[in-house]
């Protein structure tokens, strides 16, 4: 009954300036199309990482002037694909700070999507690394889900990943898939990368779609890799690991349905008290 789809996750080593990355992402997403992609997705930060923040002031663009953006709009019509660009650091209307930000693009070029990333990696690493991604980006205050031909897709970004809860929210707002591009750092990869992400898949019954950044970038930064395609039951169908490229998987709607027969805790959210504090109700 249902129709299955191929999903392309592409993996990149996105570089300073725009041009390049526009090119990588061309190149990949028509190999991906070539082989049978029916949607192809792009990672965190796909337009640039720019370490400097002047420079990257001076590069960013409001979406409407995006290179990127224009480029992604062409690819999707001109293959016909549909393209999820994990996201592109533009200018926000009314605000200093810059929003990471995901978009759907239709096989017509039109976007039909957009969403600004939720929770800001403000964190100090054990090993001298340190981020504060909301000195840079306005944190996004709204979920969102869009509707593909094959399912319901729950739109979110990397550090998002940590707070369960918003996955949750997503599969009762009926995503039955979840993007989660990435640009993740090589310690924290290398200790949880797979296991928030299958967790993800198994908590929720949804795939997910983890396209990542990989390898080295400008001023010796490291990103992780290891772009995910995984089950509703958890089972890791494709792993980028660290070359740049794509990966692909059949993804079979029918196999959302099936884990959340098999374990239909999605349904059995329960309100619950904690000490000295009124019940309150989790998810509907
Ligand atoms: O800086 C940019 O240009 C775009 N933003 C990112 O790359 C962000 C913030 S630095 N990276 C992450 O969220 C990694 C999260 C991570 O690694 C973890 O949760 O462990």
């Amino acid at each position: 009954m249902s129709t299955t789809f191929k999903a392309a996750c592409i993996q990149m080593t996105t570089a300073r300036d725009m041009a390049p990355n526009i090119d990588t992402i061309a190149s990949l997403t028509r190999q991906a199309r070539s082989a049978g992609a029916d949607l192809v997705m792009t990672p965190e930060v796909s337009n640039m990482i720019e370490p400097d923040r002047k420079a990257q002031l001076a590069k960013v663009r409001f979406e409407g002037d995006d290179p990127m953006l224009a480029a992604g709009r062409d690819l999707a019509r001109e293959t016909g694909v549909w393209l999820l660009l994990g996201s592109l650091a533009v200018k926000a209307e009314g605000e200093e700070r810059l929003a990471n930000r995901s978009f759907l693009l239709s096989p017509a070029g039109e976007i039909v999507a957009r969403y600004d990333k939720i929770h800001m990696f403000d964190v100090d690493l054990a090993g001298g690394e340190s981020y504060r991604e909301s000195n840079r980006f306005r944190p996004g205050e709204q979920a969102v889900v869009a509707d593909l031909p094959w399912g319901r897709l729950g739109m979110t970004i990397c550090y998002d990943m940590r707070f369960a809860y918003l996955y949750r929210a997503l599969a009762h707002a009926g995503a039955t898939m979840l993007s989660v591009p990435a640009a993740f750092t090589v310690p924290t990869g290398r200790a949880h990368w797979h296991t928030l992400l299958r967790a993800r898949a198994i908590e929720t019954g949804c795939y997910v779609f983890a396209p990542a950044q990989t390898g080295e970038h400008a001023e010796g930064r490291r990103t992780y890799g290891h772009s995910l395609i995984i089950s509703p039951w958890g089972e890791v169908l494709a792993d980028a690991e660290e070359a740049v490229g794509f990966v692909m998987a059949e993804i079979d709607p029918a196999k959302v349905v099936e884990a959340r027969r098999m374990v239909p805790a999605l349904g059995h959210d329960r309100p619950f008290a904690l000490p000295g504090q009124p019940i309150a109700r989790a998810a509907e």
